[in-house]
């Protein structure tokens, strides 16, 4: 997918001004509320008009001020899902999910229903109401009901922030897995790092009506880290873990990881911050954290008043953080060897 925007929106004292190139299957757009993420949406989607500019996605110009090209919405072929889906009431779940499907040309018809149903498995759902389905199921066949309409590009605007985070995790694999199957590039917007991180290869950073940025995921991460009270989030996909008096040891880098959540899932994402990481020269004859790594410096970086220190731990890697005066007292330099000490019960389940 290749976009080209140019565009421009006011409303009262809020302007909309952005201009950018993006390429790629997996876009993302990050800011905090208020920036114009929804704005730059429904601009895209052709549901609010610019004051002037042009969007040309794949070549194909959608929008032109000085062309006088105004593409409706449906010639777009630009399907969103939205925070909360909005299912249609009297429907039942498989009218819901068939209503853009049948008003998509047929030559456009690219994603099979039954294929869909299957990926997003709804199939048991397809006869009941859309009144009583849970949060994650509503949003499932909202999924299904855009993909359906055939898009040739997803706009996800906020799609998990009306949910907890053990349905969060799950909708991301049902939305991965559906623009996966049926190759539907997607831009998912957010004020989530987090998130962005997880489902974004490149992301379009907005700030008050602008691109402030544009950086992978990772890149935006580590900047950010010495300026956020949550510093840097390693995410660690860990597996089989193993009961040890009452903590679980998990199979990590080569070596170990004990963490005091007690999980009865075979696999995990955790979390861990960059601020919950002690670094060592030496090391200690004995320590209250559980887990004590050798790792060598990687890299460094500087974010805000912070050092980032990216660390291998044998095949393992995660970024810490000191201020600098410590990597000063520590040596910290790319090949340095140290002790990354941490607490089994810094690691928080994500999923
Ligand atoms: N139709 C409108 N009329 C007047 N102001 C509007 C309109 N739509 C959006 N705005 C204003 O434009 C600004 C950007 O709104 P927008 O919804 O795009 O932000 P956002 O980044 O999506 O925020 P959030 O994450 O909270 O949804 C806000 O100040 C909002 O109040």
């Amino acid at each position: 997918m290749e976009l080209h925007v140019t565009l421009n929106k006011s409303f009262g004292t809020f302007s909309l001004d952005m201009a950018f190139t993006v390429q790629g299957e997996r876009i993302g757009v990050f800011g905090p509320s208020g920036c114009g993420k929804s704005t730059l949406v429904s601009l895209l989607a052709g549901l609010q008009q610019p004051d002037s500019g042009s969007i040309s996605l794949d070549g194909e110009v959608l929008y032109d001020s000085h062309g006088g090209i105004n593409a409706p919405p449906e010639q777009r072929r630009i399907g969103i899902v939205f925070q909360r889906p909005y299912l249609f009431p009297h429907m039942s779940v498989k009218a819901n999910l068939l209503y853009g499907f049948k008003r998509c040309a047929a030559a456009n018809r690219t994603v099979d229903f039954d294929s869909l149903v299957e990926v997003l498995q709804i199939g048991h759902l397809l006869s009941r109401s859309v009144h009583n389905l849970s949060g994650g199921e509503k949003q499932r066949v909202g999924i299904g009901r855009t993909v359906l309409s055939n898009p040739r590009l997803l706009l996800l605007d906020e799609p998990l922030s009306a949910l907890d985070d053990n349905l969060k995790f799950q909708i991301i694999d049902y939305l991965k897995a559906a623009s996966a199957a049926f190759r539907i590039p997607y831009i998912f917007i957010s004020h989530s790092l987090l998130e962005m991180r997880i489902m974004t290869d490149r992301v379009l950073a907005v700030s008050a009506g602008r691109i402030a940025a544009q950086a992978t995921a990772e890149e935006l991460a580590r900047s950010q880290m010495g300026r956020s009270p949550i510093g840097y989030i390693n995410l660690l996909r860990l597996d089989k873990p193993r009961r040890i008096n009452g903590v679980s040891a998990y199979a990590w880098g080569g070596t170990e990881l004990v963490i005091s959540t007690v999980g009865d899932r075979p696999e995990a994402l955790f979390e861990l911050s960059s601020k919950d990481i002690i670094l060592l020269k030496q090391h200690p004859d004995a320590i209250s954290a559980r887990n004590l790594l050798e790792c060598i410096v990687a890299d460094t970086f500087h974010s805000g008043n912070k050092v980032g220190v990216e660390l291998a731990c044998g095949d393992g890697k995660l970024v810490a953080e000191v201020v600098p005066e410590a990597a000063r007292e520590l040596g910290i330099a790319r090949g340095s060897r140290l002790f990354a000490a941490i607490k089994a019960s810094a690691f928080r389940r994500l999923e």
